[in-house]
């Protein structure tokens, strides 16, 4: 209340006055309205822990009710601790038999603003009055959270985090913290958690650097987006390794072999060659004719320059300067003997190298001895041309499984594959200097227009190169000087933390979570390792779960590149999501993954056993899953990608409202017919897996795949198959009858 009538206050001031008031009024609006979100968010649930501790310690309060934010009242006084306050810990810690102090630890459920249950840890009995005692409840508060209806978005879990769940979102903010856990272990939530705990524990550091939290699709990005909000947190970059590089998005798809093959990490030496093809010299002497008379550069010359300039490791478009002035150097003594002047002094040869440096054929010749490029110019011309691939050290095969036409129009062209390599090549070919972008860009824009006047056939060449010119800057359409110098201005004043590092491929954050670890190949690891080079990271996973191809087998073979003897690992062993009828059908796909693996042990059961239904196809299996939907609850179809098409159409059209497809609206909607991939990291009231069969054969990876699809639910499962059942699942019963028949 306090803080809307001051954003009220400050708002009615209105625009007037001078503009140092005016600037400080915009900064308090601003800071009261954020304050105000913040609160809002907060505020279902404010206060969810009480802790009543032994006296011990006369300077502490011996009651402290814990929040999602920490609140004081006008003199000070404590009025709520922060879950992420040291004194907050034994809340989530203490246990009979390490009772930190505690004698009762008591959760409180809210609505809106009342209280609607209480439930009571008692670490001391002889403490409390027989009042107390009547009202003590165990796990309640925990398994009264993991029972209610899904929403599509993930919860936070403040008022529950259990005790091996907290070690991990308070680990030391150093070195590379793996979390290893089976599905419904809350890796996600956890990892969130951390995020919101490390920027209240370091906020010097992680609100000046940021936090990046990286995760596996859009869908899921989006059904976890709420969780930091709600922690108060706006200091957290989330994106998909698609979405890591600024200025594109990689939405294209490929074969998974294409896939793989850019995920290995040979292409790292292969994108190396690529950018060393660029620095090649021609095998001849190349002669600039000048009119009046021809300057030649011969073979010794050019090797000579290339070599100078790939010295010092200078990635490819800062050494062109050194390329540059080696060969203006040479061109200007031979001019200056040309033009019969003999020795002339350095300032005069200066000029003369300026005068030849704006010379269009001596441009021209640079231009196609050491070109700048760009790291999109550079994977078009490696992909679309066998001779370079050759060069770059790529097979025959694999130049079949990789090569393209170079795009026309404006389809999509990036993979999420082709991130990594497009990163790999931007720190290989590093920046091009804004200023020569600009007057490059300007001058190129003339050079058309005077072409396209001339007409001339002769400067063809010309025109394109500055097309590629304007292309290359992404300038291509503007003359405007003031609209490319705003281009490159970027100043950033105004951005966020967050949107400052997303705008910048070179952002080294301040801590680095990955989600759904597993998933990640040796080229996007390499990525991710250069916007952590503190090594800062959370790194959250399930071996078992690994879905891609070019995904990982083990946490050593993915870290020890990097952060050898640096990484440490948590496991969590308790499944919060799938009930115990759920698991021990997952727990027998577990063995087709590999027999040492052991599932986690859910914490709660149900009554209801997974059930198998037999249809003829896709209609039928429509109507199953019309029967099985419960009112408010939300459905999943889990499909394997082959069978997508079909059933996701026999759905939508049986069901109404069903959504067939990733996305926004397949986290709201009562049905979403979903692959494998798109369903990873999410959760369901219930779940309807398709197929398994075709799951399990669809690729090298197909028993992680059915294990994941078995282990979405936090209700009900069951499986629909025309074929015959899979024998690993024979544990299902059969199809129980249709809720709304009951
Ligand atoms: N301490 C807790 N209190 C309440 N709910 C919890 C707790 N821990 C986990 N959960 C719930 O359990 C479910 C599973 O959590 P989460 O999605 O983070 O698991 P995960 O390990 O990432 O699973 P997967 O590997 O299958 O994606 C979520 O609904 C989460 O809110």
């Amino acid at each position: 209340m306090r803080t809307r009538t001051q954003l009220d206050g400050v708002l009615a001031q209105g625009g007037g006055g001078t503009h140092q008031n005016r600037s400080e009024r915009d900064t308090f609006a601003v800071m009261y309205a954020e304050r105000l979100s913040r609160l809002w968010a907060v505020e279902n649930g404010l206060c969810f822990g009480r802790l009543d501790l032994d006296d011990a310690d006369a300077d502490v309060d011996k009651t402290l009710y814990i929040g999602r934010i920490g609140m004081s009242d006008d003199e000070q006084v404590r009025l709520l601790i922060d879950w992420r306050a040291p004194v907050a810990q034994p809340f989530y810690r203490a246990t009979p038999a390490s009772p930190m102090g505690v004698t009762r630890r008591r959760h409180l459920r809210t609505r809106d603003r009342r209280v609607t249950g209480v439930d009571d840890d008692l670490f001391d009995l002889d403490r409390l009055t027989d009042d107390d005692r009547a009202t003590l409840n165990g796990e309640a508060a925990l398994l009264a959270a993991l029972g209610e209806k899904r929403t599509g978005r993930m919860r936070d879990i403040v008022a529950t985090i259990q005790a091996e769940q907290d070690r991990i979102i308070r680990s030391d903010l150093g070195g590379v913290l793996v979390v290893q856990g089976g599905p419904g272990t809350g890796k996600t939530v956890v990892a969130l958690h951390r995020a919101a705990y490390l920027l209240y524990t370091h906020r010097d550091v992680l609100a000046r650097r940021g936090i990046l939290i990286l995760g596996p699709n859009p869908t899921f990005m989006r059904y976890i987006e709420q969780v930091l909000p709600s922690l108060g947190e706006t200091d957290v970059l989330l994106s998909t390794v698609a979405g890591l590089y600024p200025g594109l998005t990689a939405t294209a798809r490929e074969s998974a072999e294409a896939a793989v093959l850019k995920g290995s990490p040979r292409m790292a030496d292969v994108i190396a060659k690529a950018v060393r093809d660029r620095q090649r010299m021609p095998p001849g002497p190349i002669d600039i004719d000048l009119g009046n008379y021809t300057l030649r550069l011969d073979r010794r010359t050019l090797e000579a320059a290339a070599s100078r300039a790939s010295r010092g490791r200078r990635p490819h478009n800062q050494a062109r300067a050194v390329f540059v002035r080696h060969i203006l150097a040479v061109l200007a003594r031979q001019a200056a003997k040309q033009l019969g002047r003999g020795l002339l002094e350095e300032d005069e040869l200066a000029d003369l190298r300026e005068d030849l440096r704006t010379e269009p054929a001596v441009k021209a010749a640079l231009n196609r001895l050491w070109p700048y490029v760009t790291p999109q110019r550079l994977l078009i011309g490696l992909f679309s041309s066998t001779e370079r691939m050759t060069y770059a050290g790529l097979r025959p095969a694999e130049q079949d499984i990789l090569f393209r036409e170079p795009p026309r129009g404006g389809a999509s062209l990036w993979t999420e594959a082709d991130v990594p390599l497009l990163d790999e090549a931007a720190e290989l070919l590093g920046d091009i200097d804004p200023a020569v972008l600009r007057a490059a860009a300007l001058q190129a824009e003339e050079d058309l227009a005077a072409a396209r006047q001339a007409e001339e056939a002769e400067r063809q060449s010309e025109i394109a190169y500055a097309r590629e010119v304007l292309e290359l800057t992404g300038m291509s359409g503007m003359v405007d000087a003031e609209r490319l110098a705003a281009r490159h201005r970027g100043d950033g004043e105004h951005l966020t933390t967050a949107e400052r590092a997303a705008a910048d491929r070179t952002w080294a954050y301040g801590h680095v979570i990955v989600d759904e670890a597993q998933e990640l190949s040796a080229m996007a690891w390499r990525m991710l390792m250069r916007r952590s080079p503190n090594r800062s990271m959370t790194v959250v996973g399930d071996i078992a779960q690994t879905g891609t191809a070019a995904g990982a087998t083990s946490w050593a073979g993915m870290l020890d590149p990097h952060a050898a003897g640096r990484w440490r690992v948590e496991t969590l062993t308790v499944n919060y999501r799938t009930p115990a009828e759920l698991m021990a059908v997952a727990a027998d796909v577990l063995t087709l993954v590999g027999p040492e693996l052991k599932a986690p042990d859910p914490v709660r059961e149900t009554g209801v056993r997974p059930w198998a239904r037999r249809v003829g196809g896709p209609e039928e299996l429509a109507e199953v899953v019309a029967g099985q939907i419960v009112p408010g609850g939300r459905l999943a179809v889990i499909v394997p990608a082959s069978h997508a098409g079909p059933i996701g159409a026999a759905v939508t059209a049986a069901v109404p409202d069903a959504v067939a497809g990733p996305g926004a609206a397949a986290l709201e909607a009562p049905v979403a017919v979903l692959t494998v991939t798109e369903a990873k990291g999410l959760e369901f009231d219930s779940v309807i897996v398709a197929e398994p069969a075709a799951i399990l054969t669809g690729s090298p990876r197909g028993a992680g795949d059915l294990y994941v699809a078995l282990t979405r639910a936090t209700g009900a499962l069951g499986v629909v198959h025309t074929g015959d059942l899979p024998a690993v699942l024979s544990r299902c019963a059969g199809l129980p009858e249709d809720p709304r028949d009951g």
